[in-house]
């Protein structure tokens, strides 16, 4: 197989955060493949979201290299970084990150004003197709998303991660707020979603239970050492 038919590859990478109780992770190689689905396993405070932020570009390896479908993330700007992202990755935050004050729609498209080719890609009405697609009530669109439910404002984040099909979606516990039926129901529904598009899904959490629904199940503590203060 190709680098370039990688959707993520990681080679030698080390990584330290500065301060006082600085918390370093090297990872001598991870791998995911195209339209490959992963969950990555490991406990709270062991590095997951700091994998992440490196893999998104939002901070960058000290050493070796993160690829995304082939591009070296050290090899840009961060400017340029940050547009990468946006053209290629879907990232469902955490806490969901949505614009309290902004529609669904407006937030679900969020991702395309920086992203001109995944703009092209998106359908006029794809906000409101994926919407109807992740089980979200008609007309919810023009919904300002203060006003929604967790459950619908985690769906929403899946729906701006997915528009424009970038190649790679990255999720950091996006089930942790929800009961274990409708987490079930949840990833059911991401797994269809991306299989649609045939892109890879990359998710950490720290729950096992989540496994059945992935390809490939990784714990942190085979793929990466870490050291220093993690709680
Ligand atoms: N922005 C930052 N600056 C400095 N240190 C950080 C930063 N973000 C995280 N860390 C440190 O990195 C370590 C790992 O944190 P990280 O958030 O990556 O773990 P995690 O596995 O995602 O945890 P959780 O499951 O609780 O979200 C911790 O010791 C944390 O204090």
């Amino acid at each position: 197989m190709t680098l370039s038919a990688r959707a993520l590859s990681l080679e030698n990478v080390r990584f330290r955060w500065s301060g006082r109780a600085a918390f370093g992770l090297s990872v001598p190689e991870f791998r995911v493949s195209r339209g490959e689905s992963v969950l990555l396993l490991g406990e709270s405070g062991s590095g997951k979201s700091t994998l992440l932020s490196l893999i998104c570009g939002i901070v960058t390896a000290d050493e070796g290299r993160v690829s995304v479908g082939g591009t070296d993330l050290s090899s840009l700007r961060t400017g340029a970084r940050d547009r990468f992202r946006a053209e290629h990755i879907g990232v469902i935050f955490q806490q969901f990150n949505l614009l309290p004050y902004a529609s669904v729609s407006d937030n679900i498209q969020l991702p395309l004003r920086f992203a001109p080719a995944r703009r092209k890609r998106a359908a006029p009405d794809e906000a409101a197709r994926l919407c109807a697609a992740l089980g979200l009530p008609e007309g919810i669109t023009d919904v300002t998303a203060g006003h929604l439910s967790v459950g619908q404002q985690q769906r929403v984040a899946v729906a701006r991660a997915l528009i424009g099909q970038p190649p790679l979606i990255v999720a950091d516990e996006p089930t942790s707020a929800l009961d274990a039926a409708t987490q079930d129901s949840f990833l059911a529904l991401l797994s269809e979603r991306i299989a649609a598009t045939g892109a890879s899904l990359l998710m950490v959490s720290h729950d096992e239970r989540l496994g059945a629904r992935f390809d490939r199940v990784v714990r942190l503590s085979d793929i990466a050492q870490t050291d220093g203060m993690t709680a």
